[in-house]
C-alpha cells in the first residue's frame, strides 16, 4: 500500500472528482458514511456523540457524519468552530443539510467558555482539521484541543487528530494536538502514523477505503510504501524439482563471543529455516562444542581466538556474508573488519557491534561490498547515521544515508522502515512489542543472510525477511502471548510463516 503526502493526497482527491466522475460533495458524503458506519459498529445507539467541526472539507465530514447519526438516533451534538467567516464550499453545503434535523443541537463556537462538558461515555469526534492542516493550532481551537484531551471520552479523529501534520511534525509542539483513542484514516495510512512519539495522539488507527481513482493510486510515485502480504509474496522465487543445496548458496555468518554464542544459534537456526543451501558460521574457538551441539546443520569455521572474532575462511565460496550478532568490537575484530571489507565482493549484512566498529571508523563506509545491508535498532542507527530529535527527520536521514551510500538500511522496531539506495522506503506492519526481546535481531540477520545466499537482490531480501520475521512474531505471540516470547520463538515460527505467506 503506497503512503501519499497531504499535497498527493489533495491531488488523487481532485483527480477522482474529475475522472471518476463523482460530485466532491458525493465524494464527502461517501468519505462519511465510512465514519459512520465504523461507528455504528463500535459503538451502537443510542450514544451521545459531540462532533467538533472546523472550516474546511474535513469539518464538511464531520458535518455529513452528525446527520447520518442523528438519523439513525445517536443523540447528537455540534460545535462548529467559528475561527473563520469562511467555511469550505461542501462543509457549508452539509451544514445547510443539517436545516430541520429538530433531533440534532447545533452550536457554534466562538469561545472556549461555550465548550461542553465531555463525559467518559461520550463519543467525540475530532472533525476539526484534517490533511489540509498548514500550521501548529493556536487560539480557541487550541484550547478546544485541550479541554477534549483532558476529557476521559472516547475520542475518534476523522483522517488525522487535529493539530498532527501529515508527513512533518519536526516543527509541531505536542501541546496542541488532539489524543485520539482511534484514528479513521481515508484511503492511505498517513506516514506520521508510523513514528512512535505520534502514537499518543493516533490511538488505534484503520483505514477506511473511500474509492478513490485506480489509476492516479497506481500512477502517483512516492518513496513510501507499507508492506502487504501481496507484495511480499510477488517477490518470491519459486523452488523447482530439480533444485539442489547448490542452488540456494552457500552463506557465511560470523558470529558470537564468549558468552554470547547464542546469538550465533539464533541466527543460524533462522538462517537454515529460511531455505539456504549451505551454511557455514564461523565462531570463536570456545564456541565450537556448542555451536556443533545446537545447530548440526550447520557447518563451523573456527577462530584462532578462543573468545572473539579476529580472522575469517577462505571467501571464495560463499555467495553472501552476515557479520555482527554476538560479536564484540574489540580492537582485533576491528582489525579482522577492515581486513574483510578490503577483501569481500559478494552482498553483506552488518549488524550489532559490526554496525558500531563502522559507525566509529566511517571511512570504513567506502569499503562496503555492493548490496550491502545494514540493520541497527535506533542507537545503532544514530551511531552509524546522527541523532535527530524526531522520527520524520530520523528516515529522511535513513533515507539519505541508504542513497548516498548505495547500501540499503533498516531501521528496526515497531513498523520497521526498508529504505532501499534508489530512494524508497518500505515500511513493516507485522511484528508485536514480544519482539522487543534479547537476540530477536540475530533472527532477523540469519533471515537477511539466508535470503541473500540463494540470490535475491538486496533490497528484496531486507523486505522479504522483514516481513518473515514480525510475521513469525506474530503467529508466535498467538500461542504465547507478548511477555513469554522469545527469539528462539521467532525461529520456531519461521515454518509457519513460510506457510502462510505462500499461501
Ligand atoms: N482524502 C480525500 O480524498 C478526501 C478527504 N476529505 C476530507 O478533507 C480533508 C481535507 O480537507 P481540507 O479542506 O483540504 O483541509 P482541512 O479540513 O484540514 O482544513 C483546512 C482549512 O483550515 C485552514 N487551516 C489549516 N491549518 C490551520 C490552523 N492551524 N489554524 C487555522 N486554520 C487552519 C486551511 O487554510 C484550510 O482553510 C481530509 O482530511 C478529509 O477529512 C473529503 O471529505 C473526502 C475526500
Ligand atoms: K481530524
Amino acid at each position: 500500500m503506497k503512503i501519499f503526502s497531504a499535497k498527493q493526497i489533495a491531488k488523487i482527491d481532485a483527480y477522482t472528482i474529475e475522472h471518476e466522475p463523482i460530485m466532491s460533495i458525493d465524494l464527502m458524503e461517501r468519505a462519511a458514511s465510512k465514519i459512520f458506519k465504523w461507528i455504528v459498529s463500535h459503538f451502537p445507539a443510542p450514544q451521545n456523540c459531540k462532533i467538533f467541526v472546523g472550516p474546511g472539507n474535513n469539518g464538511g465530514d464531520g458535518l455529513a457524519l452528525a446527520r447520518m447519526l442523528a438519523v439513525k438516533n445517536y443523540a447528537v451534538e455540534v460545535h462548529v468552530l467559528r475561527i473563520t467567516d469562511k467555511l469550505s464550499t461542501d462543509a457549508a453545503k452539509n451544514l445547510e443539510r443539517l436545516n430541520g434535523l429538530n433531533t440534532l443541537d447545533l452550536y457554534e463556537m466562538s469561545s472556549i467558555e461555550s465548550m461542553p462538558w465531555l463525559f467518559k461515555d461520550d463519543i467525540v469526534v475530532d472533525a476539526i482539521f484534517g490533511s489540509g492542516l498548514s500550521r501548529p493550532l493556536e487560539g480557541l481551537v487550541l484550547d478546544v484541543v485541550k479541554a477534549m484531551n483532558a476529557s476521559e471520552a472516547n475520542v475518534i479523529a476523522i483522517d488525522i487528530p487535529s493539530g498532527l501534520m501529515t508527513e512533518d511534525n519536526s516543527e509541531n509542539s505536542g501541546r496542541g494536538i488532539v489524543r485520539a483513542d482511534y484514528t479513521l484514516s481515508f484511503q492511505f495510512p498517513k506516514l506520521a502514523f508510523l513514528f512512535p512519539e505520534n502514537a499518543q495522539y493516533i490511538g488505534e488507527w484503520e483505514v477506511l477505503s473511500i474509492g478513490l481513482h485506480p489509476e492516479i493510486i497506481s500512477s502517483e510515485t512516492t518513496p513510501y510504501r507499507m508492506l502487504s502480504k501481496e507484495f511480499v509474496k510477488s517477490l518470491l522465487m519459486p523452488r523447482k524439482k530439480f533444485d539442489h543445496k547448490g542452488t540456494y548458496g552457500h552463506g557465511l555468518l560470523i558470529s558470537g563471543s564468549y558468552g554470547k554464542m547464542g546469538a550465533a544459534i539464533l541466527a543460524s537456526r533462522a538462517s537454515l529455516r529460511s531455505g539456504i543451501g549451505l551454511l557455514t558460521t564461523h565462531i570463536p574457538r570456545l564456541g565450537y562444542q556448542i555451536l556443533q551441539t545446537a545447530v548440526p546443520e550447520a557447518m563451523v569455521s573456527i577462530d584462532r581466538s578462543d573468545i572473539i572474532f579476529t580472522e575469517y575462511p577462505d571467501l571464495s565460496q560463499f555467495k553472501a556474508i552476515a557479520i555482527g550478532p554476538g560479536i564484540d568490537k574489540k580492537q582485533n575484530s576491528f582489525r579482522a573488519m577492515i581486513d574483510l571489507l578490503k577483501e569481500v565482493k559478494v552482498p553483506m549484512v552488518i549488524d550489532a557491534d559490526a554496525i558500531n566498529i563502522i559507525g566509529e571508523h566511517p571511512e570504513l563506509k567506502k569499503e562496503l561490498p555492493l548490496g550491502s545491508i545494514f540493520t541497527p535498532h535506533v542507537k545503532e542507527f544514530e551511531r552509524l547515521v546522527g541523532k535527530s530529535d524526531d522520527s520524520y527527520t530520523r528516515n529522511c536521514m535513513q533515507r539519505e544515508f541508504a542513497k548516498n551510500n548505495e547500501i540499503s538500511l533498516v531501521l528496526k522496531g515497531a513498523y520497521t522502515a526498508i529504505c532501499c539506495p534508489e530512494g524508497s522506503c518500505y515500511f513493516n506492519p507485522k511484528g508485536n512489542p514480544g519482539m522487543a526481546t534479547a537476540g530477536s535481531g540475530d533472527v532477523l540477520t540469519g533471515i537477511i543472510l539466508s535470503l541473500l545466499s540463494q540470490g535475491y537482490p538486496s533490497h528484496v531480501a531486507a523486505i522479504i525477511g522483514v516481513y518473515l520475521h514480525g510475521l513469525a512474531g506474530d503467529l508466535a505471540s498467538v500461542d504465547f502471548g507478548v511477555e513469554a516470547l522469545t527469539a528462539s520463538d521467532i525461529v520456531d515460527y519461521l515454518p509457519k510463516a513460510w506457510l502462510y505467506l505462500k499461501k
